[in-house]
């Protein structure tokens, strides 16, 4: 037992601790927002289910897609000093909202690149499920190893051909602050090295191993994350070194498609989550696409829905001319991207709280650490130790 009291220790968007009682508030309200339903039962494996896109998927797929299975994640256990990662207590709190929903739904915390979590897993699946449904590969990771070749690549956040230069938000500590942020040219192994980490070959090679272990039932389905996003931020990410990987994720698609599975990346739309928020220009455009869109601002949760809708058969598939399921569609009218671009040429310090959420978005961020959630006592003592779900 350790129960102390859990305070936002950080810097800008990054906190060391995170706060076990409020990420179990943010998986609640998180659940509170979908429909439950009894439905059939389908067995899928959500690679990435802790945090942002996968863990919506995941609550979604549980409270009204009747889906048991698999949850991966790669997250921290408490030390003597640190809180467990957030995305550890989220887990945590999922496991228990799928014991009382009736799901059989086992997390299993490991490296998703590394052959032996895909034994691990696989050998799970046959024993307890004897097949898949569906594959949801939503991971977003700094750097992979390859266990093949022993060698780790780190991904990087790139321009290709010419630095940019790119407004961008940050936080002192008191203020937003409009900063400015230069972004260097993504030299050719930064490129190669951001595909290897990003790319499809990790979520082809988790195809290949439950093929070849007979593991897709009849009308599998499978779908990775991708993003396109705005003109505005398409030279640090669309066209930056980040893109070049996902242009590779949705060729694998392709490539799976072509095989004979079915294989899509979906596009979502932009959110605020760790990820998301390590890109330079995407909080302060994504604070100004709050401004302008409010409650049409499609949450994660609402894209996973609109998912799980078409993984199942239950809507048409939304495709685009790349085959690529959009569920971004919300994003990218010209009406809301003629707005942000207005706010963002027309943005400074001085008039930055006016024309971005700006508070919206430093309580979506501090929210992804536990802090800043309603119905939560921070002055409370909280358990920090807190055991990973059992199997
Ligand atoms: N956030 C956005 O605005 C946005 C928009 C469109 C698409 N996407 C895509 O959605 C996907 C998920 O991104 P996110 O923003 O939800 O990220 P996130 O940081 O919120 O979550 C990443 C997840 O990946 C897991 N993970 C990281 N490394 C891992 C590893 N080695 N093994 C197993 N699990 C690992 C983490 O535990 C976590 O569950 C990415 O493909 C991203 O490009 C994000």
């Amino acid at each position: 037992m350790s129960e102390r009291v859990v305070k936002p220790v950080g810097r800008g968007f990054l906190f060391l601790d995170s706060h076990p009682a409020g990420c179990v508030q943010v998986v609640r309200d998180l659940a509170a927002a979908v429909e439950p339903r009894t439905a059939e039962r389908r067995v899928a494996l959500v690679i990435g289910s802790s945090a942002g896109y996968g863990l919506a998927t995941t609550i979604a797929g549980l409270a009204q897609f009747g889906i048991d299975g698999v949850g991966i994640a790669f997250e921290k256990d408490a030390t003597a000093r640190r809180t467990a990662s957030a995305g550890w207590y989220r887990t945590a709190e999922t496991a228990r909202l799928a014991a009382e929903l009736g799901r059989d739904f086992t997390f299993v915390n490991a490296d998703a690149f590394a052959d032996t979590t895909k034994t691990e897993v696989l050998d799970l699946i046959a024993e307890r499920f004897g097949g898949i449904d569906h594959l949801i590969y939503s991971v977003a990771a700094p750097r992979r190893t390859d266990p093949r070749t022993g060698e780790t690549y780190q991904s990087a956040l790139k321009t290709i051909g010419a630095p940019y230069t790119t407004k961008s938000l940050a936080y002192d500590g008191t203020e937003p602050q409009l900063t400015e942020v230069t972004v260097d040219p993504a030299t050719d192994d930064d490129l190669a090295q951001t595909v290897k980490v990003m790319g499809g070959e990790d979520w082809a090679r988790w195809i290949t191993a439950l093929q070849d272990r007979g593991l897709l039932n009849e009308g599998f389905n499978t779908v990775a994350l991708t993003y396109i996003g705005s003109d505005i931020t398409s030279a640090i990410y669309r066209q930056g070194s980040i893109g070049t990987a996902k242009a590779d994720l949705e060729q694998t698609a392709l490539t799976l498609a072509k095989d004979g599975l079915s294989a899509y990346t979906s596009v979502n739309g932009a959110a605020v989550t760790q990820a998301s928020s390590a890109i330079p220009g995407i909080g302060l455009y994504t604070s100004l696409l709050h401004k302008t869109l409010g409650d049409t601002m499609q949450t994660p949760i609402e894209q996973s829905i609109n998912l799980w809708t078409q993984l199942t058969g239950a809507a048409p598939y939304d495709l685009d001319d790349d085959n690529r399921i959009r569920l971004d569609r919300w994003e990218l009218t010209p009406e809301a991207q003629s707005e942000v671009h207005t706010a963002w040429q027309s943005a400074t310090q001085e008039n930055l709280t006016q024309v971005a959420d700006t508070t919206w978005f430093f309580t979506e961020i501090r929210k992804l650490y536990g802090f800043d959630v309603e119905g939560v006592d921070y002055d409370a003592e909280v358990e920090v130790e807190v055991p990973w779900p059992a199997g």
